[in-house]
């Protein structure tokens, strides 16, 4: 079978009403940081739902023995923020993924040439094959930093059937690189936007990510 980059935007009344929050220019930087950990939250939960490994089991009830599931704590899971703004919806993964490692990686675009930049990497050498992975950017724009995202956590041994990212806004230039270049990976998106301006910013997006988070 033919794999393909799958793209899913859940339509679910929590993300559609945190996704309006965050698009308002009108939203204070206090509001925005919370509703970015909501969206962090539901996508994680949704993107959890064929990720999480588990294991089947039995447990005794106080009348009988019972089937139970329980996520399985031997598979690794990772968290992987693209700081700044990928920072945003770590709190919201990390309540849902007590027990992952998180692994932050700051990259910066240049706002001339939309290049990306590496400023921190507390990647590990290499990640054990069956590693769970799911990274967090809010927005994937040109693609330039989750391509470099995805290119340093492959190098590294990660499987991409096995990575999930979630963002709030994709844009159509990051998913065409995806999709040439990592079929069998799967995004998690509150929505996707139509285009990208001459700036690099998406349209009608939601600004600054990082700015709007931080305050800056
Ligand atoms: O798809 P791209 O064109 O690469 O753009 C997307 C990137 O831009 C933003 O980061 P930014 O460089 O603004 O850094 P920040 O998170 O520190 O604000 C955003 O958080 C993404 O990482
Ligand atoms: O619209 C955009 C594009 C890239 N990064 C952002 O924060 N916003
Ligand atoms: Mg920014």
């Amino acid at each position: 079978m033919t794999q393909r980059l799958l793209v899913y935007v859940p339509p679910h009344p929590l993300i559609k009403h945190w996704l309006g929050v965050v698009r308002d220019v009108a939203t204070p930087s206090v509001l925005f940081r919370s509703a970015i950990t909501e969206l962090g939250r539901w996508l994680t939960y949704e993107a959890a739902r064929d990720w999480l490994p588990t294991q089947d089991t039995t447990v005794q009830t106080p009348l009988a023995a019972c089937p139970a599931t329980f996520v399985d704590p031997q598979v690794p899971v990772a968290v992987v923020p693209i700081l700044r703004a990928g920072l945003g919806l770590l709190e919201g993964a990390q309540t849902l993924l007590p027990l992952a490692s998180i692994y932050h990686l700051g990259l910066v675009r240049n706002e001339e040439t939309l290049e990306p930049s590496c400023y921190l990497n507390k990647l590990p050498e290499k990640f054990d094959p069956q590693t769970r992975v799911l990274i967090t950017d809010p927005m994937l724009a040109t693609g330039g930093s989750i391509m470099t995202a995805m290119a340093e956590l492959t190098h590294r041994g990660v499987d991409p059937a096995l990575t999930r990212i979630i963002c709030v806004v994709a844009a159509p230039p990051a998913l065409q690189k995806l999709s040439a270049e990592y079929p069998g990976l799967t995004v998690y998106a509150a929505t996707i936007d139509e285009t990208v301006n001459d700036r690099g910013f998406i349209v009608p997006g939601l600004g600054d990510a990082g700015d709007r988070i931080f305050g800056t």
